[in-house]
């Protein structure tokens, strides 16, 4: 098809106002959806995220749309993930569009993520035009919204467009402003090949399908295609496009937006950001913004059952076929025996790869606390990265600890300002900025420690201003930091698992807060569990767990069986989730205790 009735947009959006509902009204009102279809959300395609309510894959559709200007057009709508963690997977594929739509919510008006999201847009310099939505609840204040996008964005609204993706208001508008307001794609057709990868993901049939944005030349079947930040050389074996089922076409040429399959075995190979052209006749330079995405947050997965170990690891192999963000290594425990120190690229995802495993691999797991990277540089010259506080060297062979830094955006009602402040400083946080966007509504961005927003940071945010702050953040260096290691230890010995990594001045309070936590959520046992935290040798706080006096069933009067085995069955429900360390059953509560430990 011709460049000019070509369209490429994107839908970006704070989370929860609607990004998803309305991607399925435009594939319903172009006639993309079949009724059956229609009843769940098409772009969010796993369980996981359906439930969640979440988008975490990038997705591509093409929807065939007749303007009222009597021509037909093709709109690429391209999906983008709508959390903190994934802000290099928005950035790449909004880098696929000439323009977005910005939804915003009409009765919440803008949100943390609606900044970052509309910056990142306008960086790539993208047409972007407002989409009032949710006009149909009560509570909705266009006007006033619309006010607040002119004045915190600074983008003209007067034609926004209002809109309620639940009743199917507003669609034809919004179909009718992609085709008139987005610029139609340029490129080459006959230039050299340079695509863009903006995502890719494994299929167990195809092998990793690549999603693509043509920028010059095109490509199609048979062609000989080399990536060019890998290297690897493929040949091409089908191109098309979802609309929304997977359609093969002949080819894709400059502008268009669609799939390529290659015989590509792991996405490693073909990842978000690279550069796809000719084997023989390749483009000069790759596109500009290829970077790694690198994990921050590390945590150890343990089977709970030790004959496990082999299924978990294939079910980690299989999740990072698809996901190369996501790494593993083998790592041993004393505690906890054979199991896999894992990096994500921040909580979320974190907990998304954890639920998987258990939900569609049926491995039973106990999780550790969650530690970001340090970089630690020895005494004898050497800088280690440090993923676990076991591997930390002991505090004579330590020269200097460097401790990863974000940039944290918070937009907080004005009421709920003094709390913020308060929270940042407790989390060692610098202020960077105060800035009134609107009468009532303020940012506040702080310089703090990803060590600290691992922790509960998050939750923390949300309780102190009743769930109204957002939270926008992004990875700024690494800084000098005093930090130590903190042991648990259980009955006199120290149990590997439970090791943390602490900021000195916090150390003391953590401890004693810990043992006590700890305290809660290990069971009466036979014996009395003494829980003691230490730094190096000096114990810092204890708590200790009595010993059960009764048996169990002791409370049974009578002979009444069923009652004593229901009491039986529910104690071996409860054991499930427990790991044996030394002679002390412990829950996976006591593993993430310090997430529960409040400042
Ligand atoms: N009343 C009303 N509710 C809406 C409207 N659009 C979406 N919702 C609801 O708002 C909630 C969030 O909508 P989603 O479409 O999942 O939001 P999203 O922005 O895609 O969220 P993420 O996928 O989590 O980024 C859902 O419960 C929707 O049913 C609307 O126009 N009016």
């Amino acid at each position: 098809m011709n460049q000019k009735n070509i369209r490429n947009f994107s839908i970006i959006a704070h989370i929860d106002h609607g990004k998803s509902t309305l991607a399925d009204r435009l594939l319903e009102a172009t006639g993309a959806l079949s009724d059956r279809e229609k009843s769940d959300q098409y772009l969010d395609k796993m369980e996981l995220e359906r439930e969640r309510g979440i988008t975490i894959k990038s997705q591509a559709v093409r929807l065939n749309y007749k303007a009222k200007d009597g021509l037909d057009y093709i709109l690429n709508l391209i999906d983008t993930p709508g959390h903190v963690d994934f802000t290099y997977e928005v950035s790449r594929s909004l880098s696929a569009c000439e323009g977005a739509l910005l939804v915003v919510d009409a009765a919440q008006g803008v949100e943390a993520q609606t900044l970052a999201n509309v910056y990142m847009a306008i960086d790539q310099d993208l047409e972007v035009f407002p989409v009032l939505n949710k006009i149909d609840l009560p509570s909705a204040e266009p006007e006033r919204v619309r006010e607040e996008v002119e004045e915190i964005i600074g983008i003209d609204t007067s034609d926004a467009v209002l809109a309620s993706a639940k009743e199917g208001i507003g669609i034809s508008d919004i179909l009718e402003a992609v085709v008139n307001r987005v610029p139609a794609p340029g490129g080459d057709v006959d230039a050299p090949l340079q695509a863009m990868i903006f995502d890719s993901w494994y299929d167990s049939y195809q092998g990793v399908i690549i999603l693509t944005r043509v920028v010059e030349g095109s490509v199609k079947k048979g062609d000989k295609i080399k990536l060019m930040a890998t290297g690897g050389t493929y040949e091409v074996q089908k191109v098309g496009a979802f609309s929304p089922h997977p359609t093969e076409l002949p080819k894709l040429a400059a502008g268009e937006v669609g799939f390529v399959i290659a015989g590509i075995k792991v996405v490693e190979d073909a990842k978000v950001g690279d550069t796809i052209t000719h084997q023989h006749a390749p483009a000069e330079k790759p596109l500009p913004g290829f970077q790694e995405v690198k994990p921050m947050v590390f945590s150890g997965l343990y089977p709970i059952d030790s004959g496990e170990y082999d299924a978990l690891r294939d079910a980690l192999e299989k999740l990072r076929l698809n996901d190369a963000a996501f790494s593993f290594e083998p790592e041993n425990s004393l505690a906890l025996g054979f199991g896999f120190r894992c990096g994500f690229l921040g909580l979320l995802h974190m907990e998304i790869i954890q639920e998987r495993l258990e939900r569609e691999f049926n491995v039973e797991l106990i999780t550790t606390a969650p530690t970001v990277v340090y970089k630690v540089t020895t005494t004898k010259g050497e800088l280690l990265q440090v993923e676990s506080a076991n591997m930390l060297p002991e505090v004579q062979f330590i020269e200097k600890i460097e401790e990863p830094f974000v940039l944290a955006s918070i937009h907080v009602p004005n009421e709920f300002v003094g709390a913020v402040l308060n929270l940042c400083i407790e989390k060692r946080g610098v202020q960077r900025e105060l800035k009134y966007l609107t009468a009532n509504r303020v940012m506040v961005v702080y310089e703090l420690p990803l060590n600290e927003i691992v922790l509960d940071f998050f939750d923390r945010l949300k309780s102190i201003t009743r769930g109204y702050a957002s939270l926008d953040y992004e990875h700024l260096d690494f800084r000098p930091s005093k930090l130590v290691r903190l042991n648990v230890l259980i009955n006199g010995d120290v149990v590997d698992a439970l090791s943390l990594i602490v900021h000195m001045d916090k150390a003391q309070f953590r401890g004693r807060e810990l043992v006590s936590k700890m305290k809660e959520f290990i069971p009466r046992q036979q014996y009395e569990v003494a829980i003691q935290a230490a730094i190096g040798n000096k114990v810092i706080a204890r708590s200790t767990v009595k010993a059960l006096r009764k048996d169990v069933t002791a409370k049974c009067y009578g002979g009444d069986i069923t009652r004593k085995r229901k009491l039986l069955e529910k104690q071996k429900a409860g054991k499930k989730r427990m790991k044996q360390v030394g002679s002390v059953e412990l829950p996976q509560d006591a593993f993430l205790a310090i997430l529960k430990v409040k400042e």
